[in-house]
């Protein structure tokens, strides 16, 4: 059973997930992504559906045109979660090689 993470954890997790944010009244964590057009946008969530699949761990997410907002909550644990930091970090690394801006 994955834990929620505690308020100091989240704190410490924050410092290196840059551009992420608290989503307010609910325990989750949140970023939009903007790309230089749909296709990276498109190419961004193929690459982040493969390793969503493998850790299952999925985000919530919505696109429009170059744009990914992305929300992250572990859902059985109500909040957020290891699980959460670790996805919004793989995140921060597929976007940066697509050239995210
Ligand atoms: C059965 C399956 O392993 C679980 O439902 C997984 C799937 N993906 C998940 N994704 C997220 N964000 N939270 C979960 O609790 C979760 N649980």
């Amino acid at each position: 059973m994955v834990e929620r993470l505690s308020a100091e954890a989240r704190k410490a997790a924050f410092k290196e997930l840059s551009g992420w944010s608290e989503v307010s009244g609910r325990d989750a964590i949140a970023r939009t992504f903007t790309f230089k057009d749909f296709n990276e946008a498109f190419g961004f969530m193929a690459r982040v559906a493969v390793v969503a699949e493998k850790s299952d761990h999925h985000p919530e997410w919505r696109n429009v045109y170059k744009t990914v907002e992305v929300v992250l909550s572990t859902h059985d644990a109500d909040g957020v979660t290891q699980r959460d930091v670790d996805l919004a970090k793989a995140m921060n690394t597929i976007a940066g090689q697509l050239g995210q801006s």
